[in-house]
């Protein structure tokens, strides 16, 4: 397999195909994952990231194959997070001295990683560095998704270094996006932007404007993760325009969780009363103790409103949907509508406490939502039914 991207970029990262959780267990990768590094050989030799803190060892011993690791003139940390700098540790103790070039918020999130005090030289947008008979020019990306974030765009070779921005969760030998299954790419792009940039669409937004304000061919989008956009990259530009502008499709999503199955029926009923009135909306379930959280946001990601349910526990919900419902709060989903349902037994909170829940994450309430006492009845889910049909109204 070659690595060389052009005649002057080679791929130094490491592909990781057993990785299942990132973030601790906050981010599932299905597909495993890769830490992108790229060494450029112009008169200057630079360095862009390194890779995660397991693999540091073998990353150095790699990068000693390519390059004599003292020939590196330069050393880029387009973010510190410690899948990209998890090796500077191992490499700086071979080359101290070698000068790292990143945002101001850059050398505070390397320190308080390594607590190294080494030869930092920071950078803001529109700064360059001269490379030989190309430059280097960076663009801060600030909580894009870090404060430090910065992109770093090549001259001549047209490659944007963009870090995290475009990234996939997606281990594949292939380097290029043509050369991987379409549907697989996308899939994880999104669920990549949702789970990580969502929080942020207006800064992506703003980032993206400018970005191509500056004018700049592109010939290669360069990520932190996955592969790399080279066959049409302003498609990835594109479709995260559309993603951070309030995308939304025609889909309605009911995620519940359930201990002897009566929100389970609601839910159930109350997708089929939806499907009553609104025969093109989709409509997907999902039992949140069952499903992988991050595919439930991609879901909830494209939905123009959502249902959710629970069964009153202990007057409160059940810890799955507690779980979800913190992350959909931390990804601050917009202009989406919701309400919610739920099996009880006598006191009954759990729907109270997930409208409010809810509302808290930034959902416009349709309604009071609707309970059901104990297992619900053919009555109960008669209303279920005629509850589904009356919510698609409101939200069609
Ligand atoms: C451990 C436990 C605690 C419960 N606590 C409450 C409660 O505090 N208030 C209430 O109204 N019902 C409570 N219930 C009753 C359930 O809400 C009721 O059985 C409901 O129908 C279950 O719905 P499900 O089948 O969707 O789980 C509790 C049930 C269990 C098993």
């Amino acid at each position: 397999m070659d690595y060389k991207i052009t005649d002057k970029v080679t791929w130094v990262g490491k592909i990781d195909w057993e990785l299942r959780m990132f973030h601790g267990n906050e981010l599932s990768t299905k597909k495993g994952s890769s830490y992108n590094s790229y060494l450029i050989r112009d008169q200057k030799n630079v360095l862009i990231d390194t890779s995660w803190l397991p693999y540091d060892k073998e990353y150095v011993s790699n990068l000693k194959k390519e390059i004599d690791l003292k020939d590196i003139d330069y050393i880029i940390v387009n973010h510190a997070e410690i899948d990209h700098s998890g090796a500077l540790k191992e490499l700086m103790r071979e080359i101290p001295d070698t000068p790292i070039y990143c945002t101001a918020n850059g050398v505070k999130s390397i320190k308080g990683h390594h607590h190294e005090d080494w030869n930092f030289v920071t950078v803001k947008t529109g700064d360059t560095l001269d490379i030989g008979e190309n430059k280097l020019i960076f663009i801060e990306a600030r909580m894009l998704h870090w404060p430090d974030t910065m992109f770093t765009y090549m001259t001549g070779e047209n490659i944007l270094f963009s870090n995290d921005g475009f990234g996939q969760h997606y281990a594949s030998e292939n380097l290029y996006n043509d050369a991987v299954d379409q549907e697989e790419l996308y899939y994880e792009a999104l669920k990549y932007y949702v789970n990580i940039l969502n929080p942020f669409n207006a800064i992506v937004k703003k980032k993206i404007e400018e970005i191509l304000a500056l004018n700049l061919p592109v010939d290669m989008i360069c990520p932190s993760h996955g592969v790399i956009w080279k066959d049409n990259p302003a498609q990835i530009i594109e479709q995260y325009m559309k993603w951070a502008d309030n995308y939304v499709e025609n889909q309605i999503t009911l995620v519940y969780d359930t201990m002897w199955n009566g929100t389970r029926r609601m839910a159930e009923t109350i997708a089929k009363g939806i499907k009553s009135v609104d025969d093109d909306v989709t409509v997907k379930l999902f039992n949140a103790a069952k499903t992988d959280k991050n595919d439930i946001m991609v879901e909830i990601f494209k939905s123009k409103a959502i249902l959710v349910g629970s069964s009153t526990i202990n007057k409160g919900i059940l810890v799955s949907m507690a779980a979800n419902i913190e992350m959909i709060k931390g990804l601050g989903f917009k202009n989406k509508k919701a309400a919610a349902f739920g099996s009880y037994g006598w006191s009954g909170e759990s729907v109270k406490l997930l409208t409010k829940e809810i509302e808290e994450a930034g959902f416009e309430i349709v309604d009071e939502g609707i309970r059901a006492l104990w297992n619900p009845d053919e009555d109960a889910l008669k209303e279920c039914y005629e509850y589904g049909a009356n919510f698609a109204k409101k939200v069609k």
